[in-house]
């Protein structure tokens, strides 16, 4: 090196902290890209992303070709700066050199190329894989070489580096991935997106209409009540059933009737006949699974039925889509809102019957809801008996007192949440 002046050696090391710095940067370029993102700039067939789809389909060659790069240039860049010390300061010159060519390589090859890359990693990664792309065919023979012998390493130590990451998303990390979405997604969409997602984990138990509250018509009844029934009930379709309604005969429509009474038709058999026979759901079908089951048969109403075969309630293709885009002005079932009343004290009063899931969703509480459906359900199963009025007790945190009992149901607890308590996950 002798015949080189210094100045030029000055040169060439200041060309080769550049090359130092545009590789570490493409690397932290290419490792923080958004995969996603990047996903859908290839489908969208942006050139540069498909170039750098490529790179990183093999991310052990990748990283490969950029350390031998980086190493590369940093080693020779060495060398330079101590000939360069020798040739100024003599002995003592390799020390100097030494300790500032650490000191700028930290700061103009690692630390900022690196810290801009990973803010900006698009800016950074597609231009830098022009550069990459051929450096990758020319130096394939050294990349080979180093990490076949890298490979075979790792694989002592049990690692499989030609498994690549496992970038499929979970349900639950859609999720996340969908709340962290922003101002991208309207908070609606987002929402409703979420909704979508949680629908496997709700079964049609949790958002049917309790046997009990089903509009159902007994066909033994006199006449005058099943024309009464039927004109004022506020459901379209209402159950025909024989004394019990697990004697179920099936759903009259209010349009059929309407029609037979039209045609002076109106009478007992003429309604059976234009009964529609019932779809029978098993309890405990997630509501997932209901939706695209009412779909595939056509149907959009239902009776959850447990495993011997009693009738447990209610579900219609609407309490589904609900549960997704929320409430529908069409629902005549109580509202949560007429089942809490709020005190002056800040306590509420609940009626035993109310849904345990509709308060939650509606005052942002965490009551289990994994065993019963009603309020009154929790308290018997919590004392493991029927209450008496007037007993206090504290369920999954909230302090209840029984006010109100009638026929062995609660019929009346005050609620005072406790504004302190951390939200359990539930
Ligand atoms: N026979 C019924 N008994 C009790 N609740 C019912 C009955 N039919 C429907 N519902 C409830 O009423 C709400 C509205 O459902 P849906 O829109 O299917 O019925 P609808 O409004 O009576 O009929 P449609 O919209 O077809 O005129 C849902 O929450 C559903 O669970
Ligand atoms: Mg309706």
């Amino acid at each position: 090196m002798d015949d080189i002046s210094t100045s030029i050696l000055f040169l060439i090391l200041a060309l080769l902290i550049c090359c130092s710095a545009f590789f570490s940067s493409s690397e932290t370029g290419m490792m923080s890209l958004n995969r996603y993102r990047l996903r859908n700039l290839v489908n969208e067939k942006n050139r540069s992303a498909k170039r750098v789809d490529r790179l990183l389909q093999r991310p052990d060659r990748l990283i490969g070709l950029i350390l031998i790069g980086n190493n590369l240039v940093n080693i020779l860049a060495s060398a330079i700066a101590t000939v360069i010390g020798l040739r100024l300061y003599g002995d003592v010159g390799i020390a100097i050199a030494t300790f500032v060519l650490t000191f700028v390589i930290l700061i103009f090859a690692e630390v900022t190329p690196k810290t801009m890359a990973a803010v900006y990693p698009e800016r950074i990664a597609f231009p830098a894989s022009i550069i990459l792309r051929p450096l990758m065919v020319v130096l394939y023979p050294f990349i080979w070489l180093v990490n076949g012998i890298s490979n075979n390493i790792l694989k002592v130590f049990g690692y499989n580096p030609e498994a690549g990451s496992d970038s499929a998303l979970s349900s639950d990390e859609l999720r996340t991935v969908v709340n962290e979405a922003g101002a991208m997604i309207p908070q609606r969409h987002q929402d409703m997106l979420v909704s979508i997602l949680d629908l496997e984990k709700v079964t049609v138990d949790d958002i049917m209409v309790p046997r009990n509250e089903i509009a159902a018509i007994d066909i033994n009844d006199d006449w005058e009540q099943i024309s009464r029934q039927l004109i004022q009930s506020p459901h379209t379709k209402q159950l025909l059933f024989r004394d019990s309604i697990d004697d179920s005969v099936g759903f009259v429509h209010a349009r059929d009737a309407l029609r037979l009474m039209a045609r002076d038709q109106f009478d007992k058999n003429n309604l059976l006949r234009a009964t529609k026979d019932i779809y029978f759901i098993p309890e405990g079908t997630p509501l997932n699974v209901q939706l695209l089951k009412f779909q595939r048969n056509k149907r959009r109403i239902g009776l959850i039925v447990d495993e011997y075969g009693d009738i447990q309630g209610l579900v219609t293709l609407e309490d589904i889509l609900e549960e997704i885009v929320g409430d529908f002005t069409t629902t005549i079932t109580p509202q949560p809102s007429d089942e809490i009343h709020p005190q002056i004290d800040g306590s509420y009063l609940l009626n035993g019957n109310a849904n345990i899931r509709d308060i939650n969703k509606e005052m942002g509480w965490h009551l289990p809801t994994n065993g019963p459906k009603t309020i009154n359900g929790l308290i018997v199963e919590y004392l493991e008996d029927i209450p008496d009025a007037n007993i206090s007790l504290r369920l999954a945190g909230y302090p209840m007192e029984i006010l109100e009992i009638e026929n062995n149901t609660v019929r009346q607890v005050r609620v005072i949440p406790n504004l302190y308590q951390k939200p359990k996950s539930d």
